[in-house]
């Protein structure tokens, strides 16, 4: 699993290691392992061209001594200093006892006479690096980037040059992935000790570029519980349902669909195609679309009574391509087993009758549903996922999976979001929701709890889009019909 922590939890982290270490032994430790990483980028170090960002901060400090070690390996590193009085001082001095330079403002009083002053000369440097370290600013960060930096940012942008960011992509909010203004875009982000939200949730994630993570001793001084947990395969593994030599299909579950209309038969037969997929022993199907459903899938127990009188479920599906039958999801939502709301359901759930539950409740919407249910505009939600998941799961008291380029899976009592990382732009077609909400229904029919039937249906539907697709457009159909795939990947890497 995969853990980040917010900045006040890895301040007071830092602060209890930092008390048993020698000073500077952090620092040292994470500007090994970003030199390492840069150099891992250039491929050849020696002759190679090195610009650093530098803020005022202990981010700066990390980048001077990190181009400290660069230079001892034969890099030509400059560094710009957003501050020049306030630069990591020590770093500073590292850098240019290993032979770097200082280059624009501040270059004249620490550089010496090889120093060049003038933005100009800053641009120039920029434009012609292999390689620009960005170190203005880290977990110290506050909005976007000031005007300043923003200006090297986007010159960093132009540049060929590979843009490694020191702990996180300056500008970006640690906790919450949310950005406001300029950001640096970054290739890489070496990010120390543990990461942090933002590097896991859009749009901030998507500033990262790919994530490293260096050690520097922190494990043992975070608490067991993460604001934010993706899973990974072996964890997947863990929760997927496994039929005993007992079994049979109610021991297995069974999941009740709800959904589709005259109108759009299509999302019922999806939402079974998606539920069939999912461990549960049987799929019941109540609804005007059962001729298309048992003539895609025979295996359907159709209904066509109400979901009250259906016959035995463990979990129910209710909402995709509902149309306005409000007394349906109605009657779903009295049942006494787990639910899951998704597309139309959202709209047409009473919100007191969802609070009203005792047993769990899933929500799936994505960011266009979740903006109507919380009445502020689609882009609101979509630059501050995290907080809009949680607003959601707790004005509903029920578990509530955002779904997206980043899906996020939030429990109404708190604790550790999931974030799910499996998903690829392709999922973006029409139905795809609805093959999810029918595995993630399984899987709840199959004793999973809400967070982690979410968690688990995200990530194999996100796997299951990437096979399906492989780099060319693919349909819902076939996103369900890679599941087993998923399926089998994940539980065979659990072994
Ligand atoms: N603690 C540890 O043990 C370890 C910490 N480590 C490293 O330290 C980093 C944290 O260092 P930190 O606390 O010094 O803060 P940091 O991120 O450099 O930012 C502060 C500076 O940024 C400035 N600034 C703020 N907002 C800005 C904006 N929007 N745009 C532009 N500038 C902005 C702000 O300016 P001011 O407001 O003071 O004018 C201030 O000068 C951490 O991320 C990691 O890299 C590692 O070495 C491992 C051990
Ligand atoms: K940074």
């Amino acid at each position: 699993m995969r853990t980040a922590y917010s900045v006040e939890t890895v301040r007071t982290a830092e602060r209890a290691l930092m008390a048993r270490l020698p000073e500077g032994a952090l620092m040292q430790r994470a500007a090994a392992g970003l030199a390492a990483a840069c150099a891992g980028l250039l491929g050849r170090v020696y002759g190679s061209r090195v610009v650093l960002l530098v803020g005022s901060g202990d981010n700066g400090g990390d980048a001077l001594y990190a181009g400290a070690r660069l230079a001892r390996r034969g890099a030509g590193v400059a560094a710009v200093l957003l501050a020049p009085e306030r630069a990591h001082a020590a770093g500073l001095a590292a850098l240019l006892r290993a032979g770097g330079r200082v280059v624009g403002a501040g270059a004249d009083t620490v550089g010496g006479a090889a120093a060049a002053a003038g933005v100009g000369a800053v641009e120039e440097a920029i434009l012609r690096a292999d390689l620009v370290v960005d170190g203005i600013v880290g977990i110290g960060g506050k909005g976007g980037l000031r005007p300043d930096a923003a200006q090297l940012a986007a010159c960093a942008a132009e540049s060929r040059a590979a843009v490694v960011a020191v702990d996180l992509p300056s500008g970006v909010d640690a906790d919450t992935g949310e950005v406001h203004g300029d950001a640096v875009r970054a290739d890489l982000t070496v990010t120390f000790g543990t990461h942090k939200p933002g590097l896991l949730i859009d749009p901030a994630r998507a500033y990262a570029g790919s994530v490293r993570l260096v050690d520097i001793g922190l494990d043992g001084e975070l608490p067991d519980e993460a604001a934010l947990e993706a899973l990974q395969h072996a964890d997947v593994a863990r929760l997927l349902p496994v039929p005993g030599a007992e079994s049979d299909k109610y021991r297995r579950g069974v999941v009740g669909i709800a959904a589709g209309s005259a109108r759009y038969p299509g999302a019922a037969v999806l939402a079974v195609s998606g539920a069939l997929r999912g461990g549960a022993g049987a799929v019941r199907y109540v609804g005007p679309a059962g001729d298309a459903v048992i003539s895609r899938f025979p295996e359907t127990l159709v209904s066509d009574r109400g979901p009250k009188h259906a016959g035995r479920v463990q979990a129910w599906v209710v909402g995709p391509g509902a149309g306005d039958d409000a007394s349906t999801v109605a009657e779903v939502l009295a049942c006494d087993v787990p639910v899951l709301v998704d597309a139309d359901g959202l709209r047409l759930a009473d919100r007191d009758a969802v609070r009203a539950r005792t047993a769990p409740t899933l929500m799936t919407p994505h960011a266009g549903e979740a903006a109507a249910l919380l009445g502020v505009s689609r882009e609101t939600v979509e630059g501050a996922r995290l907080t809009w998941v949680r607003e959601l799961a707790s004005r509903y008291g029920a578990t509530v999976l955002l779904k997206g380029s980043t899906t996020l899976i939030a429990d109404a009592r708190g604790g550790a979001v999931r974030v799910n990382a499996t998903g690829t732009p392709w999922l973006a077609t029409a139905g795809s929701g609805d093959v999810l909400s029918g595995l993630a229904g399984s899987l709840l029919a199959s004793g999973l709890s809400a967070l982690d039937a979410g968690s688990a249906a995200a990530y194999l539907h996100g796997l299951a889009g990437r096979y399906a697709a492989d780099g060319a457009p693919a349909g819902a159909h076939d996103v369900a019909a890679a599941i087993p795939e998923a399926w089998r990947d994940v539980r065979d890497a659990g072994h």
